[in-house]
């Protein structure tokens, strides 16, 4: 017998998810389209060999049209302490503001590298995805820096959390 099924609400979808943790992210991009940088939590490994991530773009953030023209970014995994930043990318801060934060530098690509992340990704954009109101991004790595700290961040139950090592 066939079972009719039966849709999650969005909100208790978005409930479910608030307890999956995650690491989260400053996405950045720089090009012709201009620079920008978003939050993100919905970034992970796909394969290693190339090596590549996905990340997952809402198509109405202001930032969209800019990632869409450069067609490259870098994924700065936040560590601990750094959480103001995320508040500060996560939407309506002009993109100014956003920047003058913190210091930058570049690897390959010119994505803004991001001084005491955990670690960054350089990537290129090698394909894109539309499922629903996001783009998967997959990203291909071409140059990696890794932070000093031990100690990282998760996003978990709509709080941050350092990780401490030991
Ligand atoms: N994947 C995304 O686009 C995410 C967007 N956000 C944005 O930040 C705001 C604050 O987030 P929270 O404090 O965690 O509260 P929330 O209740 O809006 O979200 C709870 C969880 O649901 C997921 N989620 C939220 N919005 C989503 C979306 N549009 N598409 C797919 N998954 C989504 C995320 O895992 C998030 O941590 C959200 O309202 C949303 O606008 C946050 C996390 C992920
Ligand atoms: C913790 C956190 C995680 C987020 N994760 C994502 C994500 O994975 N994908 C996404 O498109 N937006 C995500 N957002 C929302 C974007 O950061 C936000 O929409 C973006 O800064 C664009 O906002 P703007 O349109 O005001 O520029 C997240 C926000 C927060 C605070």
């Amino acid at each position: 017998m066939q079972q009719t099924p039966i849709a999650v609400p969005r909100n208790d979808y978005r409930d479910a998810m608030a307890r999956l943790g995650a690491a989260v992210n400053i996405i950045t991009t720089d090009g012709p389209g201009g620079r920008a940088g978003f939050t993100a939590s919905a970034v992970c490994s796909v394969t290693d060999d190339p090596p590549t991530l996905l990340v997952c773009l809402n198509r109405n953030a202001s930032v969209y049209p800019a990632f869409q023209a450069n067609g490259v970014l870098c994924v700065n995994v936040l560590a601990a302490g750094q959480q103001a930043l995320s508040a500060l990318f996560g939407g309506k801060t002009p993109m100014d503001e956003r920047f003058a934060a913190c210091r930058w530098g570049a690897l390959v690509t010119g994505a803004p590298v991001l001084d005491g992340a955990a670690v960054s990704f350089d990537c290129r954009v090698v394909r894109s995805t539309a499922v629903g109101t996001h783009d998967v991004l997959f990203c291909e790595a071409v140059a990696i820096r890794s932070g000093d700290t031990a100690h990282g961040l998760v996003y978990f139950d709509r709080r941050y959390h350092d990780l401490l090592a030991a």
